[in-house]
């Protein structure tokens, strides 16, 4: 469905001195999204995330590279492109004061359906994605989950096989944020939809996503399924809080013994990642009364996106989003 090779996008710098230099938003990335397959776009602020994506959906040209999209090139059949795909753009698309049935019927016309198939289609929609009762309502008296569902109906109106979404739940409270991702992952299921997200969010990646690609600075650093680059990282965090700093240091050494990564210490708090922690757990507590080392706590925590992250990037996702 989306095949990009060494897709890279220049921009000229705008500003003096250090500005002036060229921004490489996009450094040349490698792309494919098979049908039917939900890819979540994931990386800090300024990664190169919305560029991909106006390249991908033609509203912005490449510098350098190719892509296919829905079987076209986005080069030189940008127009059967745009009438392939679906794009929910960060900021939606809807008009505050129009009424919610007449933008989606205006919407699938400019898409070139009949009024009749418009109206049939949005009433569908509005009935799946559930916004029953709300055709003739202006999307400034909807709340903010409502008004992202109809910017998502109004994506799909046209029957896309393709939808990309820039940011779908950013700004919306965690219930909403959970009833939208039931309803994109709705739109396989009903439609047989091949979605291709953006996010900063690792838990929605997590949830949401058959498939990740994490890009940082332009460049794609991970591509695979959440669990698999979960794996990637070696063993489960053990963190240790001494109730006294002065035996932090002897803390460290009985930890190190078990540990598959050096050990950080922090006055009190002693920590380190650990294959198998659940087994290697109460040795180590053993080891730590029999030195006469008082604990004032222990906690497990097992890899975490975020920690795929930082161990790629050298950087928190969580922090930069
Ligand atoms: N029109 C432009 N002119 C100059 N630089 C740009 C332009 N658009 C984007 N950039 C720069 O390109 C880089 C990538 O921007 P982009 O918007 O693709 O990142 P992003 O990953 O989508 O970020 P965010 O999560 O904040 O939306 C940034 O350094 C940005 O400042």
């Amino acid at each position: 469905m989306i095949h990009a090779r060494g897709l890279a996008r220049t921009f000229a710098g705008r500003g003096r001195g250090k500005e002036k230099e060229e921004v490489k938003a996009v450094a040349g990335v490698d792309i494919d999204v098979e049908k039917g397959e939900i890819v979540g776009f994931l990386g800090p602020n300024g990664a190169g995330k919305t560029t991909t994506l106006r390249m991908l959906t033609t509203l912005l040209k490449p510098t350098a590279g190719t892509a296919t999209v829905a079987g076209f090139d986005v080069a030189t059949q940008s127009q059967e492109v745009r009438r392939s795909i679906g794009y929910v753009s960060q900021s939606g698309s809807t008009s505050p004061e129009a009424r919610a049935g007449e933008e989606i019927m205006d919407h699938g016309m400019l898409y070139g359906i009949s009024q009749k198939q418009a109206e049939a289609r949005g009433r569908e929609l509005f009935e799946q994605l559930d916004l029953d009762g709300l055709w003739t309502r202006e999307p400034r008296a909807m709340s903010g989950g409502q008004r992202r569902r109809l910017d998502i109906a109004m994506g799909l109106v046209h029957d896309p096989t393709l939808v990309f979404l820039d940011e779908p739940t950013t700004g919306l409270d965690p219930q909403a944020r959970a009833n939208l991702w039931t309803h994109i992952s709705d739109l396989r299921v009903r439609l047989g939809s091949t979605v291709f997200l953006t996010t900063h969010y690792l838990d929605e990646a997590d949830a949401l996503c058959d498939r990740i690609l994490v890009i940082d600075h332009g460049s794609i650093v991970a591509s695979d399924t959440p669990d698999a680059l979960k794996r990637q990282i070696s063993g489960d965090l053990v963190e240790l809080v001494v109730t006294d700093a002065a035996q932090a240091g002897a803390a460290a050494e009985l930890l190190a013994r078990i540990a598959d990564t050096g050990v950080d210490t922090d006055t009190t708090s002693v920590s380190a990642r650990v294959r198998g922690a659940g087994h290697e757990i109460p040795g180590l507590i053993r080891a730590l009364d029999a030195a006469s080392i008082e604990l004032e706590s222990i906690e497990v925590r097992r890899p975490t996106l975020d920690d795929v992250f930082l161990t790629l990037t050298g950087r928190s996702l969580r922090e930069d989003a």
